[in-house]
């Protein structure tokens, strides 16, 4: 008997960037990958990639979100893949905050634009896309549902200690103001494979898990719930990333708005899009860096030491978190890729049983694999996130339970 294929489109939509995959859930496998980008600049990319054929590029102007959605139906029509034809069980929205109020993916309305609209304030470089493009899928895809999938949601398990910052607690009433962390798409992926990896039920295993992306964060994962995390309110929490600067003492923006006349929004906009590896290194891409570091570049060098530092002190303290610490987990561009951090980061950590393998380390390989020696007690694991396939897989169980 042949299965009815079961088609998922996932949009993952940045302020000037369109990413998609369709998958087909039947048998877990994509139809095309895309990237839309430079929306509404004088030029755009389009880059289509079929599973079984070339990849399809146009550079023509994309006004806005809509006319890259509408470039996209067009890339799957021009390649022999209809959309309309496939008839769609559910277009997967990643949405990154979905604040307190999301456990779960929920099927889009306009209730649930707003509070997404709401909650733009608290992630000004990614709900304001997210936003766009669910719009301009809802003109496009009238009837299909809609999912939204919150980086969020994973976290809502953070227990009152861990989410819980020490300032006035009408701020919390009020303003919504506590830790809320993100990336949970991703740590609910790369914790469930590792925790078959390891051969045994998520429930029974504790995972530190350091997503490091262009955004960057660590997790604690207790028995498969995440009980830490090192993004908060925002964001802009914890680890030292690509443009931002991760945690700073929270006095900095008074002391700069008093001694250099900055405003706050000057400085929320420094931290946010000017820190990170780009403010020490000079750019935000890690291969970029590294090369830099490699031809000699002091501040590339000290960009790369306090990027692994801070990724350290917070693998020590959510060692401290967790108590017993079955794996170090590494996923996102750089984690998966970079073996010169992953060996910087866990280093000096052998008497919490903690050691990277020199050789399974540098091995270059694009598969889950362990790169802990053989008899670590504290297994280390590199497990390349898949986010679209976890929103796919979230949205059509969604769907399918709503009938
Ligand atoms: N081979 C590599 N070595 C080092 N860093 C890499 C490598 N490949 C990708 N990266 C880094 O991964 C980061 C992007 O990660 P990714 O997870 O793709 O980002 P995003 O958060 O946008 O999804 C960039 O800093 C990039 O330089
Ligand atoms: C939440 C977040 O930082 O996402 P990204 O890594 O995609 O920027
Ligand atoms: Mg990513």
């Amino acid at each position: 008997m042949t299965e009815t294929p079961e088609h998922v489109l996932v949009l993952n939509i940045g302020s000037s960037s369109i990413k998609y995959e369709l998958l087909d859930m039947t048998g877990r496998h994509r139809l095309a990958t895309g990237l839309v980008e430079r929306i509404g600049q004088e030029e755009g990319t389009l880059t289509h990639r079929p599973a079984d054929a070339e990849p399809y590029v146009r550079h023509e102007p994309y006004p806005d979100h809509e006319a890259g959605m509408a470039a996209v139906v067009r890339a799957f029509a021009e390649t022999g893949l209809a959309l309309e034809r496939l008839s769609l069980r559910a277009v997967g929205h990643r949405v990154v905050h979905g604040g307190a109020r999301f456990r779960d993916p929920v099927l889009i309305d306009d209730e649930v634009l707003r509070t997404i609209e709401d909650l733009s304030v608290l992630a000004p470089l990614h709900n304001p896309g997210n936003l766009i493009g669910i719009r301009a899928a809802l003109r496009i895809f009238p009837g299909i549902p809609q999912v939204a999938v919150f980086d969020t949601a994973f976290h809502q398990t953070l227990p009152p200690v861990a989410y819980t910052y020490a300032v006035p607690v009408e701020w919390a009433a009020e303003h919504g103001v506590r830790r809320y962390g993100f990336h949970g798409t991703s740590y609910a992926y790369v914790s469930r494979r590792a925790a078959e990896l390891l051969g045994r039920d998520p429930s029974e295993v504790n995972l530190i898990v350091l997503h490091l992306g262009n955004g960057a964060s660590a997790a604690a994962i207790e028995g498969g719930r995440s009980v830490d995390t090192s993004m908060g309110l925002t964001p802009l929490e914890g680890l030292v990333m690509g443009t931002r600067s991760g945690d700073v003492d929270p006095a900095l923006p008074a002391h700069l708005a008093r001694t250099a006349g900055l405003t706050l929004q000057q400085v929320d906009d420094a931290l946010t899009r000017r820190s990170g590896l780009l403010a020490l290194a000079g750019a935000s891409d890690m291969r970029t860096v590294r090369a830099k570091a490699e031809a000699g570049d002091e501040g590339a060098r000290l960009a790369l030491g306090v990027y692994c530092y801070r990724i350290r002190k917070y693998v020590g303290a959510y060692y401290a978190v967790l108590g017993r610490v079955d794996a170090v987990v590494f996923t996102g561009g750089v984690g998966e890729n970079d073996p010169y951090t992953r060996a910087d980061s866990l280093s000096g950590l052998t008497r919490l049983g903690i050691a990277v393998d020199p050789e399974r380390n540098f091995a270059r390989s694009p598969a889950e694999r362990f790169i802990s020696p053989p008899d670590a007690e504290v297994a280390v694991i590199v497990v390349p996130t898949d986010e679209e396939l976890e929103i796919a897989a979230q949205s059509l169980a969604l769907v399918r339970a709503a009938g």
